[in-house]
């Protein structure tokens, strides 16, 4: 693991944070959550550099006209320039730009990559996945995982989840945690788009997304296989199988992710290992027996809601996740870790009610 040192400055205040990909869906959303902060409105965190590619010199008004504290701000480089001075720098840019970044900035700087790059701990998989050098491994950002909040309590490197894999992940790791499922799981998962970014593509295309869903990255075909595996491997203890299926619906934003695992547990006994893993857990929302979630009910939170049972015919748990893809799928759970990070209370800022219709 290449994690870094704790985070043991006392940190400035006020704290000083940068987003770059501000332009991006993701840095767009860490944007909207920092402005309704309690931090940002008391004045003791400051959004300062707001970043971005071939778009920098424009305003965030023409991509987020929604942020409008923070309309006119002109976008900058993403370079040590830009960067540098920042107590936390929130990188939302295409997977492989995040290292050669961070390693110039002090170890003292948190900072945490909406990106893949520090995700996998395996430098093959890596390789395999990605298809470049394998940059290290970051503390994870999912702190409901088992260890992983006190890895990223003072972390001053952490490597945001997939939004797939946040949601499958969260949907099986009691059980898989208790042993009370094999360990070949099956997931089928629903995407809205802007899971696939904002640069333009022929397949994202309203024509083409509206009125149809389709699958792809079929068969173990998709780069977020390996970080699922990983995550229930760790959990179980030994290796899971996984069997990931993702496809596109036509929703801007949610994820709803239906897994299965074979079973022999009564959906009683499910229930209660259930109940007990999510007990403290605040922004995971395990639905009573006959709810089912909805990304619907996510829209904007950071929330993810949860069912669970028991298929007995076919022997079958079946857990349902929903979340926001990029709300607790990215810039929720970026937010998230940086509380954890800094010493902020962990759910500050972090709506747990969606928005509906
Ligand atoms: N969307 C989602 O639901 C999720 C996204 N992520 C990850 O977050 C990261 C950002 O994703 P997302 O916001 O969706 O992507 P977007 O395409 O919406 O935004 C990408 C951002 O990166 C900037 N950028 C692109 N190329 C460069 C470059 N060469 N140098 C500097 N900046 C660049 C863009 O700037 P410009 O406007 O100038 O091109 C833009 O600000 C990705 O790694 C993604 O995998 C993780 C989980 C979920
Ligand atoms: C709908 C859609 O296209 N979703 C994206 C997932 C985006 C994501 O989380 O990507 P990173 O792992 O790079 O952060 C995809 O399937 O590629």
């Amino acid at each position: 693991m290449g994690n870094s040192p704790a985070f043991t400055a006392t940190p400035r205040s006020p704290l000083r944070v940068a987003v770059a990909g501000a332009s991006g869906y993701a840095g767009g959303e860490v944007l909207r959550l920092l402005l309704a902060h309690p931090a940002y409105l008391d004045g003791s965190l400051v959004i300062g550099a707001l970043t971005a590619g071939g778009n920098a010199g424009a305003t965030l008004r023409e991509f987020h006209p929604h942020l409008h504290p923070l309309a006119e701000r002109v976008l900058a480089p993403t370079d040590l320039d830009s960067l540098a001075g920042h107590d936390v720098v929130f990188l939302g840019l295409p997977h492989g730009h995040s290292a050669a970044l961070a390693a110039q900035l002090p170890d003292t700087t948190v900072v945490i990559d909406c990106g893949a790059d520090f995700r996998l701990e395996d430098a093959d998989d890596w390789q395999r996945w990605y298809g470049t050098d394998h940059a290290g491994t970051w503390p994870y950002g999912l702190p409901e995982l088992t260890g992983k909040r006190e890895q990223l309590t003072g972390a001053t490197r952490i490597a945001v989840p997939g939004c797939y894999p946040t949601s499958a992940t969260l949907a099986l790791a009691p059980a898989v945690a208790a042993g009370i499922v094999e360990p070949t799981v099956q997931i089928v998962a629903v995407s809205g788009t802007s899971g696939a970014g904002k640069s333009p593509r022929v397949d994202l295309l309203g024509s083409e997304v509206m009125g149809s869903a389709r699958a792809y990255g079929v068969a173990g075909a998709h780069r977020h296989t390996p970080e699922i595996k990983q995550n229930l491997s760790a959990l179980a203890g030994t290796p899971v199988t996984v069997s990931f299926t993702p496809v596109l619906a036509p929703m801007p934003r949610g994820i709803l992710a239906t897994c299965t695992a074979p079973t022999t547990a009564s959906a009683a006994e499910v229930r209660a290992v259930y109940e007990k893993a999510y007990a403290d857990e605040p922004f995971v929302h395990l639905l009573p027996e006959g709810a089912l979630p909805a990304t619907g009910a996510v829209v904007g939170s950071n929330a993810v809601q949860i069912a669970v049972t028991v298929d007995t015919d076919a022997g079958l748990l079946i857990a349902i996740a929903a979340i926001d893809n990029l709300t607790k799928g990215t810039a929720g759970g970026a937010v998230q870790s940086m509380n954890l990070a800094v010493g902020l209370a962990e759910t500050a800022g972090l709506p747990t009610v969606g928005v509906a219709p």
